[in-house]
C-alpha cells in the first residue's frame, strides 16, 4: 500500500484559491499511490485565527470540490486534511475530509481536542465528539488531528474501532517540533499501528510551522521523514505488519483499565 503525505507550504501571501489549485495539482501528481494526505487546514493556516470566520465553508464548498475532483482525477483514497467548515447552524468546526478514489465524500472528521486553551482555536471552533474509522481495501485509518495526539486516550478508541494505520493532519508549530515527533511515535508504539503525521511548512500568522511529516510502522520504526520545506513525503506499507506484530507481541491484549 503506497501512501503520500503532501506537506504542503502555507504562506498568507498566496491566496486560498491559488493554493486550492497547487493542493490539486499535487494531488494529481500522486496517481499511483493508494492513500494520499494533506494537512491541518492548509486552505487558511491552523494558526491565522483572524481569518477563520473569513475562510469557513460547507461540506459542498469549493475545498471540498476542488479535493473531490482531485480524488477522481489522480484515482486514489485522499485524506484532504481539514477545513474550517461552517456547520449547519452557523459553528466553525475543524473538519477533516476523505474522498474515495470515485471523488465521493466518505468520511469527515471533526476535531475532538481544539488547541488554544483560552484563544484561538479553543474558542473560535465546536469541538467533534465522535471517533472515526474508515476501512479501506488494505487497511483501517484511525482519524486524528494535530492536537488531538497528545490525547492517547482517543487513539485507544480508534484501536478499538478497528483503528490500524491513523492518519493525523497537521498544522504543528516549529517550537514543538521534538513533541511532533515524540507523541507520533509513541501513538505508533503503543498501538502497534502505523502513524501517517502530515503536517505544513512555511510560516503564517507569525507561526514557523515544523514541517517534518513522518511515518512511523507499527514497532515505532521511521519508515520515512521530511525536512523543513514543502515536500512530498512517499511511503510502501505493509497492512499486514500491524497484524503480524500484533501476534507477535500481544501487549493490546494486557490492557486492564477502560475496556
Ligand atoms: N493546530 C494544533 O492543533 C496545534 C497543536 C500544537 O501546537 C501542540 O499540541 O503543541
Amino acid at each position: 500500500m503506497r501512501a503520500s503525505l503532501i506537506q504542503i507550504n502555507v504562506d498568507p501571501q498566496e491566496p486560498a484559491a491559488e493554493r486550492r489549485v497547487r493542493a490539486a495539482a499535487l494531488v494529481h501528481e500522486q496517481a499511483g499511490s493508494d492513500l494520499v494526505v494533506l494537512p491541518e487546514l492548509w486552505h487558511v493556516g491552523a494558526f491565522a485565527f483572524e481569518s477563520f470566520a473569513a475562510a469557513a465553508e460547507p461540506l459542498g464548498g469549493p475545498t471540498a470540490r476542488a479535493m473531490s475532483a482531485a480524488a477522481r482525477d489522480a484515482g486514489v483514497w485522499l485524506h484532504a486534511g481539514s477545513i474550517v467548515e461552517e456547520a449547519p447552524g452557523g459553528a466553525l468546526c475543524n473538519t477533516s475530509l476523505v474522498f474515495s478514489p470515485s471523488g465521493e465524500l466518505v468520511r469527515t472528521y471533526r476535531k475532538i481536542h481544539r488547541f488554544g486553551f483560552d484563544k484561538g482555536e479553543a474558542v473560535l471552533m465546536t469541538a467533534g465528539t465522535e471517533p472515526v474509522t474508515l476501512p479501506l481495501p488494505d487497511t483501517t485509518l484511525g482519524l486524528a488531528t494535530c492536537y488531538d495526539l497528545r490525547f492517547p486516550e482517543l487513539f485507544r478508541a480508534l484501536v478499538d474501532a478497528g483503528a490500524q494505520t491513523f492518519v493525523v493532519p497537521a498544522g504543528w508549530p516549529a517550537k514543538r517540533r521534538g513533541h511532533w515527533t515524540l507523541l507520533a511515535r509513541a501513538r505508533a508504539v503503543e498501538n502497534l499501528s502505523y502513524v501517517l503525521a502530515c503536517g505544513t511548512a512555511g510560516t503564517h500568522a507569525g507561526v514557523e510551522q515544523a514541517g517534518h511529516s513522518v511515518v512511523f510502522d507499527p514497532w515505532g520504526e521511521t519508515v520515512a521523514e521530511a525536512g523543513p520545506g514543502e515536500e512530498v513525503l512517499t511511503v510502501d506499507l505493509d497492512p499486514a505488519r500491524v497484524t503480524k506484530v500484533r501476534e507477535e507481541f500481544p501487549a493490546l491484549k494486557d490492557r486492564v483499565l477502560g475496556r
